[in-house]
């Protein structure tokens, strides 16, 4: 019986691929898969989850396999259960999405290598395709393929995909060498409280360009009598403003100067693709970057983002909770140096391989490898500053650390209005996490975790953060709506099983 369904369901792929006119190798490459694992579903040789059906279906745009692939989708978890041998990290998602609004500085094919095939992604990447840029997985959809238009079509662009992310506000700084006026959506992105905007507004003003906030655009418009006579002093140390910046003076035709610039990983890997379209960036990792643009830029580039500090903070944090010997490889050290240390003074028993570089040729990487320590409370408060500080997205992560360690840890996450406070939902997995304000919790542990079944917190790093406690809750949790978890992690359940978990994923039909 289950296998006459298989069949059936097979067929039912076939004939919507060949109503698409695609080949299997299409279709395979579409679902980031191989032709033979395409033949084996159509032949009902492979099980398929609902899962992977609702992908097909909505790669095929086909009514017959949707499945509802639209509804929300959500996690079971059963926990209690050790974590066990290696994981790779993969690249980071404030580089890529970076890295893909600079392929508009470029006339020329861009080829992105590992590209982290998240939500995030996805959404500038359906901004980029209203607008008329080629955009295609290649290598069993593990790299990306950019390819812009010699004319973009501004007014076409999809404002739905482009309002779910911050990250489109990257988009003001390539824009403004191709079009004199156009307009952007107000940038969504995590419920976090309020993001400002005007840093990036007085960095780009240096250029010429003049916006305005209107009902729910920012209109942008270019002067380009205007150019930066002297250094451009930013008034936060913010990455995307940095960045923003940085995408505007790489085709100004002169030097721009960029003071109390962020040296984050992400504006690291920024500066290192510049230098591959030929633009020279002077003082990478430092707060003073000097650039030297071009007029135009025009040529084939290959460039590898480099792994996601943030994702190794996770998985250090799901190693801690569950108790587990955990190998992370590929762990961008330089950008997790503070958090070990940190981590060290609680007690974390952990090696470290010999370091070596990530495939742009520059970070260094290592593997690291945490084993079941017994931690205790840090003497003092755990708070994130521009790095080089504790990176500002690894806090919330010390909230299920702490809750794990002996004693009170105060966390004060000054940056964001809304992200402290969720980091109470812990309370409900049975953590002591109390809110002195909405900056400051303070966590009393060991915890007994228990189970539960709730929403995902509308933040990134505090939903992983509550799913990382569910790991090590003794029996079944369920995560609903986790959308803003595959926001920025490629996989994770997946991954996370291969490594001992227990995770099922499941969709409202
Ligand atoms: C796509 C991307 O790369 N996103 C990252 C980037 O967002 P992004 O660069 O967009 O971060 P924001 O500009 O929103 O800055 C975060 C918050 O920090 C405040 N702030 C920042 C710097 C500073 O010197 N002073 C200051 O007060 C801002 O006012 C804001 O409230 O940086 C954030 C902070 O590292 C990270 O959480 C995001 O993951
Ligand atoms: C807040 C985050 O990102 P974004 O800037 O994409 O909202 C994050 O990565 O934790």
């Amino acid at each position: 019986m289950a296998e006459d369904y298989l069949v059936r369901i097979g067929k039912l792929i076939r004939d919507a691929r060949q109503h698409r006119g695609w080949t299997q190798s299409q279709l395979a490459e579409a679902l980031g898969t191989s032709q033979s694992a395409v033949n084996r579903i159509e032949r009902g040789n492979q099980n398929i989850s609902l899962e992977m059906i609702a992908r097909i279906g909505e790669a095929l745009d086909s009514e017959i396999v949707s499945l509802g692939y639209s509804g929300p989708m959500h996690l079971r978890v059963v926990g209690g259960r050790s974590l066990s041998g290696g994981i790779d990290v993969k690249t980071s998602k404030n580089a890529c999405v970076a890295l893909l609004c600079a392929t508009l500085l470029n006339a020329g094919r861009t080829t992105l290598r590992r590209v982290a095939r998240i939500e995030e992604v996805f959404r500038i990447l359906e901004v980029l395709n209203s607008i008329g840029v080629r955009t295609r997985w290649i290598n069993d959809g593990n790299d990306l393929e950019v390819v812009p238009p010699a004319h973009l079509n501004l007014d076409a662009m999809d404002t739905e995909a482009a309002r779910r992310t911050r990250s489109v506000i990257m988009f003001l700084g390539p824009l403004m060498h191709r079009a004199n006026r156009f307009k952007i959506p107000y940038a969504g992105g995590c419920d976090l409280g309020t993001r400002t905007v005007h840093p990036h507004m007085a960095a780009l003003r240096h250029f010429g360009l003049e916006v305005t906030a209107t009902t729910g655009s920012y209109h942008a418009e270019v002067d380009r009598s205007t150019a930066p006579r002297r250094p451009i002093v930013l008034t936060e140390r913010g990455d995307t403003v940095t960045e923003n910046a940085l995408l505007a003076a790489a085709r100004y035709p002169g030097a721009s100067v960029i003071r109390n610039a962020s040296s984050n990983y992400m504006v690291q890997d920024l500066c290192f693709f510049l230098e591959q379209l030929g633009v020279k960036v002077e003082g990478i990792g430092t707060t003073t970057l000097t650039v030297h643009g071009l007029a135009t830029i025009d040529c084939d580039v290959d460039y590898s983002p480099s792994e996601d500090p943030v994702e190794a903070m996770s998985l250090i944090a799901a190693a801690v909770v569950t108790s587990s010997e955990l190998t992370i490889r590929r762990v961008p050290i330089e950008f997790l140096e503070i958090e070990l240390a940190v981590l060290e003074e609680m007690g974390l028993d952990h090696e470290r391989s010999a370091e070596y570089r990530a495939d742009n040729g520059r970070t260094r990487l290592l593997d690291l490898t945490v084993r079941p320590s017994k931690l205790k409370a840090p003497l003092d408060k755990i708070h994130p500053m521009p790095f080089p500080g504790l990176n500002i997205d690894n806090v919330p992560f010390f909230a299920a650390i702490a809750a794990t360690a002996q004693g009170s840890t105060l966390i004060h996450d000054w940056v964001y209005d809304n992200r402290a406070i969720y980091l109470t939902e812990l309370t409900r997995l049975g953590a002591a996490v109390q809110l002195l304000d909405p900056h400051r919790v303070l966590v009393d542990g060991p915890t007994r975790w228990r189970s539960a079944e709730m929403m995902c917190p509308p933040a990134l790093r505090p939903a992983v953060v509550v799913l990382l406690a569910m790991l090590a809750a003794e029996g079944t949790s369920v995560l609903r709506n986790v959308y803003v978890i595959n926001r920025g992690y490629e996989e994770l359940a997946e991954r996370l099983n291969s490594i001992g978990a227990q995770i099922e994923t499941f969709r409202d039909i």
